[in-house]
């Protein structure tokens, strides 16, 4: 039984007295070493929910706990070295004017001695791939390489949730996947919790559960195959489905008898080819 890292109970937030709720009652958890994708459409919370995670935003009722912790102004601190964020523009998240330097950054606000920062930025930049631009200036990193740099200084300062806001959004599909392959490795290596906040369809298939927004309040949350088996609910409420589940679908209607829904490219080729091959 995993340990529960993350609650949001019954959370309702909106951004100014005036304003109208943007969540409104929002419960769920997320567990250690669990890949969670938040999915809804524009506008529907998910960004708040990440800047809710970290105390960046409080919320009006209901509460947070991270790790055991009530999530307050009080603990904000504590809560931060928990869960670290990506956000979807590299380039506001670099503060150091080298790759070493920024990714040192949190290190030193949080007074970590420097023979462990050495080791420290070493060993993250070496899981991303970028251990042969320390001294490299930020500026000077194609995009893939800037959000690589931005896990890396995330990671150094031992999160036990990582959160990917659109993260990807601003890379090529080959780009992307080579983030979130990444990402996994990282993820395993590290046990982390990873919530990565997305439109890519091929990052929700990723994913062990995903939660839908719909209109600032939780409207489901199941594995990538349940959520995507509901097609026309999801239509209605503004998402796409993956092609492959819909021409898993389709073949099933042109009597196509099929083992279970394909949600990638590959397994509905293996399905295919072992069904006929059954045959
Ligand atoms: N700083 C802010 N002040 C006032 N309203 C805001 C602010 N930030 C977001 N909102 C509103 O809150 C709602 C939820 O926004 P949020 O960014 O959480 O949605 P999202 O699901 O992440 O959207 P997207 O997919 O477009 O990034 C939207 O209606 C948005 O206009």
């Amino acid at each position: 039984m995993r340990n529960k890292l993350i609650e949001f109970k019954n959370v309702s937030f909106k951004y100014g007295e005036e304003q109208p709720w943007v969540l409104k009652n929002c419960s769920f958890e997320v567990y250690e070493n669990e890949a969670i994708a938040i999915i809804g459409h524009n506008g529907s919370g998910k960004s708040t929910i990440a800047k809710l995670m970290n105390g960046l935003l409080f919320p009006q009722e209901g509460e947070i706990v991270i790790n055991g912790q009530r999530v307050t102004e009080e603990s904000i601190w504590e809560v931060r070295k928990e869960v670290g964020m990506v956000f979807q523009n590299p380039d506001n998240q670099f503060v150091g004017t080298t790759v070493q330097d920024d990714v040192a950054f949190g290190m030193e606000n949080r007074g970590i001695p420097r023979e462990i920062m050495i080791n420290q930025i070493d060993k993250m930049l070496t899981a991303v791939g970028m251990q042969d631009y320390l001294m490299t200036e930020p500026h000077k990193l194609s995009g893939g390489q800037k959000q690589r740099v931005a896990i890396a200084s995330v990671l150094a300062i031992s999160p036990k949730v990582l959160i990917l806001d659109e993260a990807t959004a601003m890379l090529d599909p080959k780009g992307r996947k080579e983030i979130m392959k990444t990402v996994t490795e990282v993820q395993e290596e590290h046990q982390l919790s990873l919530i990565t906040i997305t439109h890519d369809l091929y990052e929700v298939v990723q994913a062990e559960r995903v939660i839908v927004m719909n209109k600032g309040e939780v409207w489901d949350e199941a594995t990538p195959r349940d959520i995507f088996a509901k097609k026309e609910e999801l239509r209605k409420i503004g998402l796409d489905v993956p092609f492959v589940a819909i021409l898993s679908d389709e073949l099933k209607k042109a009597g196509i008898e099929m083992k279970r829904e394909a949600l990638n490219q590959e397994k509905l080729l293996e399905d295919l080819w072992t069904s006929h091959s059954e045959m």
